[in-house]
């Protein structure tokens, strides 16, 4: 390893260095993460634009004592390698492993822990106003991207920020980009400001922007002229009651690092909240990446010499690429249908949609509340959406369901990606609560296919409702089942009986139909694909409880108040008194690791399914295996 970066075990043996040092650590650190990233994936393009960045406010600021809030954090791998985890990031997004994310757990120096964007200036406020209420002089930064800026609550921060009086600092890391091109408004308005026509107009000094830093004194003047309301017009940051700074290059250490010393002296004189604009490049420093930011927001291990490489064999589909060709062929269909994303244009399978039906297509931005309204804003009108959000990211708008949506009984389709675990991301990501969040609601229904060929069919048959409906399907491919090219939905509201065995059934909720399938081979048991966790088939129900002892109840969600309790509820409401044994994920957050590993954690793999059956109702069990298996 050479010799500057190894020499970095904290912050302060960076703030040792000269600045003259800064630049080949800086290269040596972006080296350092393109080899770390192609060894174990993780976020590649976003963390080589923070290089010199990270470099910068760790070596202005008096990092742990000052606070830095990373904006989503998918950004923090030069964060995490200067604040002693370099020799951890071999173990990166797996088991037992490091987060790629902060975490408040793995270091001091991550002072908020976070994955879902738009919360570091909300955060960081928290922080600096603590810190005045006791007394304390040190500093909170919030460094958020130019798509997490996006989110109402960005705004909503800078709102309450503009007239606090908080020694904080906004750091927008302006690199155009959100995962995909950026969208909207904002993204424009950036623009102009980057263009310098906006100063030249106001200040008449030309496009001094970008390059050099400007001075203490030249800020404290802005500052003045800004209260006078000399300065005109004021970017839209000044107009919440910040001192806009900027733009600046973000790659520019000589500019960063006086810019970050003038603002911090700003602060310590309490001269009010700072705007710090600097503008970086997605991919910086790896051609592959500059060329392709998208294809490089989140790799898989690849040959840093060769690049990202197709597989020779086509993998299984996706279920995301399932939900994309429906998207498409009902779209042929049906001139109504329109397709909504917050910002997650790729990894919801809306790529193709885009391109062949432009105008049917509406990427919101990072917005999930507003997404869901804006739909059922286009529902009003008779058009027929679908919204595509990871399971995740629908928690944002959960008011937005109930009051926007479920109470007018608006019919629109929610296509909830990445339900269930979701492996490298981890707890933030994981789509666990879907189940229990969505059942509660009136007027709201919840399908669960157990494969490819059933997720195009309930997205049919959803799409056929009169109601909302939500179909959740999980990361990454099933078992393989052929996608059938009609679009014919399943019956609404109806499971089947997959296997009949005898004393207990296992009701299985969605993709774990399979594993409870092997399992069930082993003991003999029934098993039903419910495909509904609402409504429930209540008439399956009954007759499963009529002729066995015991119930199973399976699905890749939290077991507190998902479908196994919709069962529970639905068996009381029936009168009917048996065991019933709920396996689901339990009430712990799931770490990042291998999907597969985690789900056998769970016990919610064949051989844990077994496993707990035979653990809860050995005496109910035959010894042999059961019977036949119904097609
Ligand atoms: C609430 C929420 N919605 C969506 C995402 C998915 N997401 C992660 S990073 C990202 C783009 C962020 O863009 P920006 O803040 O500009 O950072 P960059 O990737 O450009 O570094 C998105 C949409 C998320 N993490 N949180
Ligand atoms: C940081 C973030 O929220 C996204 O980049 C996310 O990691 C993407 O996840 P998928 O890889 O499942 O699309
Ligand atoms: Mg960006």
């Amino acid at each position: 390893m050479s010799s500057l970066l190894s020499s970095i075990e904290s912050p302060a043996d960076l703030r040792q260095l000269s600045r003259a040092q800064l630049h080949p650590l800086a290269d040596e650190l972006r080296a350092f993460v393109i080899d770390s990233v192609a060894r174990t994936g993780g976020h590649l393009s976003s963390n080589l634009g923070t290089v010199e960045l990270t470099v910068a406010l760790h070596y202005v600021f008096n990092t742990p004592e000052d606070r830095l809030v990373w904006d989503v954090g998918h950004q923090t791998y030069p964060h995490k390698i200067l604040t002693g985890r370099r020799d951890r990031m071999n173990t990166l997004r797996q088991l037992g492993g490091i987060s790629g994310f902060p975490r408040r757990d793995e270091s001091e120096y991550d002072t908020f822990g976070t994955a879902h964007s738009s919360t570091s200036i909300s955060a960081a406020l928290g922080m600096a106003m603590a810190a005045k209420m006791k007394g304390e002089s040190r500093h909170s930064v919030a460094i958020i991207g130019d798509g997490a800026m996006t989110a109402g609550m960005a705004f909503e921060a800078l709102n309450n920020a503009g007239v606090a009086d908080g020694r904080l600092l906004v750091v927008l890391n302006d690199n155009d980009m959100s995962i995909s091109p950026p969208v909207g408004a904002l993204n424009r308005y950036l623009a102009q400001l980057l263009s310098g026509q906006f100063y030249a107009a106001a200040k008449n000094v030309g496009k001094q922007v970008l390059k050099g830093a400007p001075p203490l004194f030249e800020l404290a003047k802005r500052l003045e002229e800004h209260a006078k309301g000399m300065v005109v017009p004021a970017t839209l940051f000044e107009k919440f009651g910040f001192n806009y700074i900027g733009p600046i290059d973000g790659h520019d250490l000589d500019s960063l690092i006086p810019t970050l010393e003038n603002i911090r002296h700003l602060l310590d004189k309490d001269s009010g909240p700072q705007f710090l604009h600097v503008v970086t490049k997605k991919g910086q420093g790896y051609k592959l990446a500059e060329a392709d930011p998208v294809a490089y927001h989140g790799p898989g291990k690849f040959d840093p010499a060769v690049g990202l490489v197709k597989p020779v064999t086509p993998p299984k589909p996706t279920f995301t690429q399932v939900f994309g060709q429906w998207l498409c062929d009902m779209a042929e269909a049906d001139p109504k249908l329109v397709g909504i994303t917050p910002a997650m244009r790729e990894g919801s399978g809306m790529v193709e949609f885009e391109r062949r039906f432009p105008g049917r297509y509406f990427d919101v931005g990072i917005a999930e509340q507003h997404a869901v309204t804006f739909a059922a804003g286009l529902a009003c009108e008779g058009l027929k959406p679908v919204v595509a959000i990871y399971s995740t990211f629908l928690q944002r708008a959960y008011d937005q369901l109930i009051h926007d949506v479920a109470l007018q009984n608006l019919p629109m389709v929610f296509a909830l990606d990445r339900a269930g675990l979701v492996g490298a991301d981890g707890a933030t990501h994981a789509g666990a609560y879907d189940i229990a969040f969505l059942r509660c609601i009136p007027n709201m229904s919840i399908a669960c296919p157990a494969d490819e060929a059933e997720c195009r069919q309930l997205l049919s048959t959803a799409h056929a409702q009169n109601h909302p409906v939500a179909v959740r399907y999980p990361r990454g491919a099933g078992v393989g089942t052929k996608v059938p090219a009609g679009l014919e939905g399943l019956p609404f509201g109806k499971g089947e009986m997959r296997r009949t065995g005898r004393h207990v059934a296992i009701l299985a909720f969605g993709t774990l139909l399979y594993p409870a399938l092997e399992a069930a081979e082993q003991l003999g048991a029934s098993v039903a694909n419910m495909r509904w966790a609402k409504p429930l088939d209540i008439e399956l129900l009954r007759e499963l409880a009529q002729t066995h002892q015991a119930l199973v109840t399976v699905e890749e969600g939290c077991a507190m108040g998902g479908a196994g309790s919709a069962v529970l509820e639905a068996l009381q409401a029936e009168g009917f008194a048996m065991p019933v044994l709920q396996l689901g994920l339990s009430d712990v957050f799931t770490e990042h690791g291998d999907p597969a590993k985690l789900l056998a954690a769970e016990g919610l793999d064949a051989s844990g399914i077994e496993r707990s059956v035979r653990a809860r109702f050995a005496s109910l069990l035959d010894n042999v295996s059961g019977l036949k298996v119904v097609a």
